[in-house]
């Protein structure tokens, strides 16, 4: 698939909320879909009963992700059991047989290791519903805040591509025209602190994300 032509729309999660009032603000700023993290030495953490407060409170058609970095099986269907998400992303070492467990569409991250066989990854997930390409940094599985090199964002991938790693509203921009992703994730790059987002800087992500593809329309 060419992830540069196949879309016409980047689009925007922003993960990490904790708060409802915080998240609806969020929401409200024109997000594609919004992250509850999952794992528990995460400063964004959720419980399965905020979550639930967090979940029930978006509108229908706003995608909510529940992310998990080497969830057991049981811990995972425990949180499906009460939490109503639409989308799972697995951040950890996860098989595929893991990950198609739910019988929900997924986001596969890889961390972009130097050297790592992205090409082998992908191909390790036939039935992923997408890949999402984060920076590496040693003994932290994400929300790191850190960029890495986006010539290494392949031009064709077998599923959409998302672009994470030290995203906000002043290298977004650069950041889609650079690699044509179908969409971006964003958590620190939007945050006042751990969790709870700067609603000026998302609103300014969002339209920093609407002026590169409006630029991308008229090459
Ligand atoms: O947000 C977290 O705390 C987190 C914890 C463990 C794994 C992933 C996590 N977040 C994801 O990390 C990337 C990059 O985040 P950032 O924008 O660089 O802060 C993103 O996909 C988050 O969903």
């Amino acid at each position: 698939m060419n992830t540069r032509l196949s879309h016409q729309r980047t689009r925007i999660k922003v993960c990490g909320l904790t708060e409802v009032d915080n998240l609806l603000a969020v929401e409200s700023c024109g997000v594609d879909a919004l992250g509850f993290v999952f794992y528990p030495h995460s400063p964004r953490a959720v419980t399965v009963e905020r979550a639930v407060d967090l979940v029930q409170a978006l509108g229908p058609l706003t995608q909510r992700v529940g992310l998990f970095v080497n969830a057991s099986l049981a811990t995972i269907e425990s949180v499906l059991s009460a939490v109503p998400l639409s989308v799972l992303q697995f951040h950890g070492d996860e098989t595929a047989e893991h990950c198609e467990a739910f019988g929900l569409p997924y986001f596969k991250a890889f961390r972009m290791k130097d050297g790592f066989a992205l090409d082998a990854a992908m191909a390790a997930h036939p039935r992923a519903a997408g890949f999402l390409l984060d920076a590496y940094q040693p003994g932290v599985p994400g929300g790191t805040g850190a960029q890495f090199n986006w010539d290494r964002v392949p031009q064709q991938a077998p599923r959409p591509l998302l672009l994470a790693g030290g995203l906000s509203a002043d290298n977004v921009g650069r950041a889609i025209a650079k690699t044509g992703v179908y969409g971006v994730d964003v958590s620190g790059g939007v945050e006042v602190a751990p969790g709870i987002k700067d609603i000026e800087k998302v609103r300014a992500l969002v339209a920093a994300v609407k002026a590169a593809d409006h630029a991308r329309c008229t090459l």
